[in-house]
Formats: C-alpha cells, sequence, structure tokens
C-alpha cells in the first residue's frame, strides 16, 4: 500500500481548481508502490495521476524528473506527462507535500514477463535512451558505486538479521566493484528503475503485446547506458525459482542493439555491470527490511532475492552468459 498521505476533499477541490483538468469525480488511492502516494485522479474530462513525493525524494531534484519525462513524452516516448497548473506550473504543493499531476497510461504490467515481453523493454529502453540524449539536465547516479559502501555501513550491525552470509559477501564485492567500476563506458540519461512494474503493455491487432507506457522516472539520473540494461537483466530475466533464463537475455538485449548498437567494451562490462546493479538493489532493499517499522502498510522486498541474483552473476566468466555472443 503506498498512499502515505491523505487527501481531504476540500484540500483535494481547492488543489483541482488550480489546473484547466475539469471537476474531480473520484480520487482513489493506489495501493502499488513503495515510494511516493499515487491517487488515480478521474475528473469529468479524463484520468490522471496525482502523486505526493514522499520520504525517499529529494524536493530538490523534482524539476529534473517532471523535466525530463516533458522531454521525453514530447518525443514520442509513451510516459506521463507533467500537467502544468493554470500559471505554467507543474511542480505544486498539497498537503505540505510537493504535488504534481501527470497523465494517465493504459495497460497493465506483468508480474512474470515472457521472452517477448523481455524484446519489446528491450527496444523501448534503447528508444528512451536515444530520447533522452539531448535532455539537457544532469542529474549524477546517487545510487551507483560511491552510493553503496555508505549504504552497506548503515545495514552492516544488523545485516546478520537478514543472512549471516551476507555482510561477508557485501564487503568483498564492495572492494571488487570500487576497484573496478568502469569509467569510460558511454553515459546518458537512464531510469534505473526499469523493473516489471514500471512498463505497462497493451494488445496488438496481430495478436501480440506492445509497451504502451514507462513510469516512474523517479530514479532516472545520468549514468552509463549499459547498466539500465543491467538492473533488466537482473528484474527481468531470472525466474521465480531463482534460475536465470538466458533466452530472455538474448531477445531484451538483441532487441536493444537492433536501436541502439552496444560497443565491445559495453558487452564486456554487463556481467561487472550486473553485479553492481544486483548489489544496489541487495543494498536498498536490506536497509528498507531493517528500517521499515513493523505494522508499516508498506510490503517490504526481499533482500536475499538479490543476493541469488549476485552469486549468479559473480559466477559468470563473460557476457556468453547473458546468451549473447560476445
Ligand atoms: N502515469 C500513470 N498511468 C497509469 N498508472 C500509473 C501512472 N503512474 C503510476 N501509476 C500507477 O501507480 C502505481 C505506482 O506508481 P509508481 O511505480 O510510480 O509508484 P512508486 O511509489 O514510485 O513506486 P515504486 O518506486 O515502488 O515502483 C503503478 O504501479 C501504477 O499502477
Ligand atoms: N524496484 C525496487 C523498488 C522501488 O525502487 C526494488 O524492487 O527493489
Amino acid at each position: 500500500m503506498a498512499v502515505y498521505t491523505e487527501v481531504p476533499d476540500d484540500e483535494l477541490d481547492s488543489f483541482a481548481r488550480e489546473y484547466d483538468i475539469g471537476r474531480v469525480v473520484s480520487c482513489k488511492g493506489i495501493a502499488e508502490g513503495v515510494e511516493n502516494s499515487n491517487y488515480l485522479l478521474q475528473t469529468d474530462r479524463g484520468s490522471y495521476i496525482l502523486t505526493l513525493y514522499e520520504k525517499r525524494v529529494d524536493p530538490a531534484e523534482l524539476p529534473f524528473f517532471l523535466g525530463l519525462m516533458e522531454h521525453l513524452a514530447a518525443r514520442g516516448l509513451a510516459c506521463p506527462t507533467p500537467i502544468p497548473g493554470r500559471d505554467g506550473r507543474a511542480l505544486r504543493s498539497l498537503c505540505g507535500r510537493p504535488a504534481a499531476i501527470v497523465s494517465f497510461l493504459a495497460g497493465v504490467w506483468h508480474a512474470r514477463p515472457r521472452p517477448e515481453h523481455c524484446a519489446a523493454l528491450g527496444e523501448a529502453m534503447a528508444e528512451m535512451h536515444l530520447k533522452g540524449a539531448d535532455f539537457g539536465g544532469r542529474r549524477p547516479n546517487s545510487l551507483s558505486v560511491a552510493g553503496w559502501r555508505p549504504l552497506f555501513e548503515a545495514i552492516r550491525p544488523r545485516a546478520g538479521q537478514i543472512d549471516p552470509s551476507l555482510a561477508p559477501l557485501v564487503a568483498d564485492e564492495l572492494d571488487l566493484l570500487e576497484a573496478s567500476w568502469p569509467s569510460d563506458l558511454p553515459v546518458g540519461l537512464i531510469h534505473a528503475d526499469l523493473f516489471p512494474d514500471n512498463v505497462f503493455f497493451l494488445p496488438t491487432d496481430a495478436g501480440g503485446e506492445r509497451v504502451s507506457g514507462l513510469i516512474d522516472f523517479y530514479f532516472a539520473c545520468t549514468d552509463i547506458l549499459a547498466y539500465d540494461l543491467a538492473i533488466c537483466l537482473n528484474a527481468w530475466c531470472f525466474e521465480t525459482d531463482g534460475a536465470f533464463n538466458a533466452t530472455k537475455a538474448r531477445l531484451m538485449l538483441g532487441a536493444y542493439r537492433k536501436r541502439r548498437p552496444l560497443s565491445e567494451p559495453e558487452l564486456a562490462a554487463l556481467p561487472l555491470l550486473a553485479r553492481g546493479a544486483a548489489l544496489r538493489f541487495l543494498l536498498t532493499r536490506a536497509y528498507d527490511w531493517l528500517n521499515t517499522p513493523a505494522g508499516a502498510l508498506v510490503k517490504r522486498k526481499d533482500p536475499l532475492e538479490y543476493l541469488r541474483k549476485l552469486r549468479f552473476h559473480q559466477g559468470l566468466t563473460g557476457p556468453g552468459g547473458y546468451g549473447i555472443a560476445p
């Protein structure tokens, strides 16, 4: 459940009057998501998403995220478009929180994506990288290699409550990644959290499915482009029993490469980038596991899933493990 801030009717009404979106018919809290409070806002003119930004979003960074969505949507990427108020401002305040309304995207996400979904994801990601190339904003990735050690130090004293092997494994992995993290790969605008729940699909007339929307750009940043693929190798290409599905990886990478070719160094770096991506989600999940108060409405995500994924990538000798020819 991700509705941290309840919005009283009178505050909602006066907030909605700051926009040219029609009369509010309903406003329902959306249970999915863990970061922000999201509402499905229906007016007599259409559907919108109202987001109140919560603890992990720095208000100073919101103009970057909203500006990016506006940039990508203007270039034809299927992503939410921020709706400006009558005064032209998209970023406002509601119930003491920064808040914005964005366009609603139709579609469903797949908890168990099939190989064809992974191919469609690869193509959509490449399109996003290409369309993001001329975005003027820059945002360093605070959850890349320099951010992992402080997170580790914060969880280290209680990491044993999750698993006894966690702290020693992370300590060794961090040493290795800090020493060998690449600094010469192509960099650009990346989503950095393109998990299945952030990618919507709709059926096509031909009986297949197409990507109908990419959402949740609140971790987007300027970082190694291939790191976005590494995040998705982790998030899309493992089965629920923990087995890695090389067919899904091959299709995702193949579709990406058709739109944006990968250089030899990018391909060679994939196992290392995938280890970093696994460590990043292991650390944030472990932090949340240890710091989410008992009785909180949010369902905690399993850190150990990412410990197992990390071990898989550690066992690879090259990118051939992802079903592609090096
Ligand atoms: N533009 C949109 N169109 C349609 N539905 C949306 C849109 N934005 C968000 N949603 C709905 O709200 C849910 C939560 O949104 P989102 O993923 O942005 O939240 P979050 O709190 O940032 O979550 P997390 O970071 O955990 O994924 C989505 O799963 C989706 O159901
Ligand atoms: N996608 C993240 C949570 C939201 O950022 C995870 O699965 O750990």
